[in-house]
């Protein structure tokens, strides 16, 4: 079952398109939501919780469409900002006083769970959360409401290394059993290397790759040559980088050829980022 499906989107900014974004999420699944700087991965997420108005395109939430039916799926769906600072002077008591009663399946046993769980005191005010202590308190407010997709935006940003395996960690524990799926946007690829299941790669506005993470890498080689070999591929290459030793481009798996007298290997995810960075400056 899906548990989002995201079709067409479109939406159009003074200085940036998003353009006919699609791309889909399996139930039980983690999926990293990749892109540079500015390549639409918030304005994406906005458009899922629907906070932005869309000029065409179609989401759906486990199948139902989130126009027609917005009230109910915001009961299943949980959301987290890395860098919102909401209600600083409030504790966290009196704001999830607040919050609990939009939810009709407040769970007050599994949000004390979660409070003990990522060692969250009530009685500290949200100015006096961490960056890693605000992200749990929201995912500890969404799975207390049953939140069954997580649609998180940059949610490890700003953490230091050790809160981000952890919550990386507790991103793992959460779809073992099946129920809950979770989108989550970064620029950290190396976040996407420990736990995400499918890789979404969004770049100026556009989805390049979504697919299960081995055969988003396998989609792209990396290849070696002498600078006089580079002629001889340089049409099928993404982008390329030349140095003394000669060249290392980026290519289409399908556009390699193993008769080439080139050295070849798996990119990883940061070495794919950097080389479609290094094709738009080549065409500005
Ligand atoms: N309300 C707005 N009005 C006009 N332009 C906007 C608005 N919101 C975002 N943009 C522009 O849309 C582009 C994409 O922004 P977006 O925040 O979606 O990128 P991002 O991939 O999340 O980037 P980052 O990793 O820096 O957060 C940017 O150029 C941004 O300036």
């Amino acid at each position: 079952m899906l548990a989002l499906e995201i079709k067409h989107l479109n939406k159009e900014y003074e200085h940036f398109r998003l353009k006919d974004v699609s791309f889909q999420l399996e139930k039980g699944y983690i999926m990293g939501f990749i892109g540079a700087n500015g390549a639409g991965k918030t304005t994406t997420i906005k458009s899922i919780l629907n906070l932005i108005r869309l000029d065409s395109g179609e989401i759906r939430i486990f199948g139902r469409d989130l126009k027609q039916h917005e009230l109910e799926l915001k009961q299943v769906i949980g959301s987290a900002f890395g860098d919102i600072d909401f209600y600083t002077r409030s504790r966290i008591r009196t704001l999830t006083n607040v919050i609990k009663r939009f939810y009709h399946h407040w769970d007050e046993d599994a949000y004390n769970k979660y409070l003990k769980k990522f060692n969250l005191n009530e009685n500290k005010k949200i100015a006096e959360l961490s960056t890693g202590m605000k992200v749990k308190y929201s995912l500890a407010l969404a799975l207390s409401h049953g939140a069954k997709i997580l649609i998180l935006d940059e949610p490890t940003s700003g953490l230091d290394p050790v809160a981000r395996d952890q919550l990386l960690d507790i991103f793992q524990e959460l779809v073992q059993d099946g129920e809950i799926s979770i989108l989550f946007s970064t620029h950290i690829t190396s976040d996407l290397e420990k736990c995400a299941d499918y890789i979404t790669y969004i770049d100026n506005g556009q989805i390049i790759n979504s697919a299960v993470k081995e055969e988003f890498i396998d989609t792209y080689r990396l290849v070696n040559g002498k600078e006089e070999q580079l002629h001889l591929v340089q049409d099928k290459l993404i982008a390329y980088k030349t140095n003394s030793f000669g060249f290392t481009g980026l290519i289409h798996t399908v556009d390699f050829d193993p008769s080439w007298d080139l050295r070849s290997a798996l990119p990883n995810l940061e070495e794919i980022m950097i080389y479609f960075s290094k094709k738009e400056s080549l065409h500005v």
